[in-house]
């Protein structure tokens, strides 16, 4: 069996009468990248804070092990193995990146060579070399997000939360982003990390957690949750309400959108059915305007997880009449 990075089990956490974290329980196996998704306020950031020691869980939580140690006991020694960075940065502005570096190197006690020496590695890097004599408040976004990681790597974690690690980032420094963190779990690092970013999930993580009102409502590899919800669909588009009707009428399990003029039909977007869908069309003499594939993607699979609001679409019935059924 592969050895835990981190094991936790029924994490809580309220703030008054709020409860946050309702029991969760969060294992990642070691080298492997984690994610946990969920809508703004779910309660990501509060679980990395747990997991990296610098808030408590309530009492009441079951067990929490990161990197081996037991964090009721032995915080210490969980503090040693990981690295955090995120949306609470830890980078000082006023200061140059180098020197950003330099103070990290002290902050773990190494000596003045070793520190430069890390210092000068890592800034080369993570692409800092021309900056690093610079002001880290005269970075761009791009360029303080590495240096954040650059500095939380100074100690050699074996485990590094990033809560958010590409929020605000453009698509360039995003990908860069996205290559750190691929060249870190290479490297045997175990990343645990928090994003609002599907695809970012989709790219990076062996294993997602999608986290809604306080408990972990689907767990899986990105495939596995695509699995979880059907989704897939065929649409078409109508221009003529007359070809609309005959088509709403000769594709009875399609859902309707009579305000669009648009028909949805499930269907698993294969070659095959999309031919069958197409001989049924044909044999009625109707032609469509439109015709556009939809297969699952994450997206489907957060939204239907974590939105109550949405009423799925029921087959085939005028909007007024699902309306009347409210
Ligand atoms: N120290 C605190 N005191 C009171 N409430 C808090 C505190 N920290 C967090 N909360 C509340 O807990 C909930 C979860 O917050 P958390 O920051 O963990 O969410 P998140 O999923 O990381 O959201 P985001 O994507 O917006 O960062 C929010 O409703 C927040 O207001």
């Amino acid at each position: 069996m592969t050895d835990l990075a981190i094991a936790a089990y029924g994490l809580r956490k309220s703030y008054g009468d709020k409860v946050v974290l309702d029991g969760v329980d969060l294992t990642v196996p070691e080298g492997s990248v984690f994610a946990l998704l969920g809508p703004n306020g779910a309660g990501k950031t509060t679980a990395v804070k747990i997991l990296s020691t610098l808030i408590s869980p309530d009492a009441g939580s079951g067990q929490i092990h990161v990197g081996g140690h037991d964090l009721a006991s032995r915080a210490q020694a969980a503090r040693a193995v990981i690295g955090v960075t995120g949306q609470f940065s830890a980078v000082d502005g006023l200061i140059t990146g180098e020197e950003n570096m330099l103070l990290m190197a002290d902050l773990h006690h190494l000596s003045k060579a070793e520190g430069r020496r890390t210092a000068a590695e890592l800034l080369e890097r993570f692409d800092l070399v021309e900056a690093a004599k610079k002001p880290a408040s005269t970075y761009s976004g791009g360029m303080k997000r590495r240096l954040d990681i650059a500095m939380t790597l100074v100690g050699g974690p074996r485990i590094i939360f990033l809560d958010e690690p590409t929020t605000g980032l453009d698509p360039r420094s995003r990908h860069t982003m996205w290559q750190i963190i691929r060249e870190l779990v290479t490297g045997g690092t175990t990343v645990f990390l928090t994003t609002q970013y599907l695809e970012e999930a989709d790219e990076l993580a062996d294993r997602i957690a999608v986290l809604h009102d306080g408990k972990t409502v689907a767990e899986g590899t990105a495939e596995e949750l695509k699995r979880l919800i059907p989704g897939g669909h065929v649409r078409l588009r109508f221009t003529d309400p007359a070809a609309y009707q005959s088509a709403a009428l000769a594709l009875r399990e399609a859902s309707r959108d009579d305000e669009a003029l648009a028909l949805q039909i499930p269907s698993d977007g294969t070659q095959r059915a999309l031919r069958s869908l197409l001989d049924r069309l044909d044999s009625t003499g109707i032609e469509a305007d439109e015709l556009t594939v939809h297969t699952p993607d994450l997206d489907d699979v957060f939204f239907a997880l974590t939105d109550t609001t949405t009423v799925p679409n029921q087959p085939n019935q005028p909007a007024q009449a699902k309306e009347a059924l409210r």
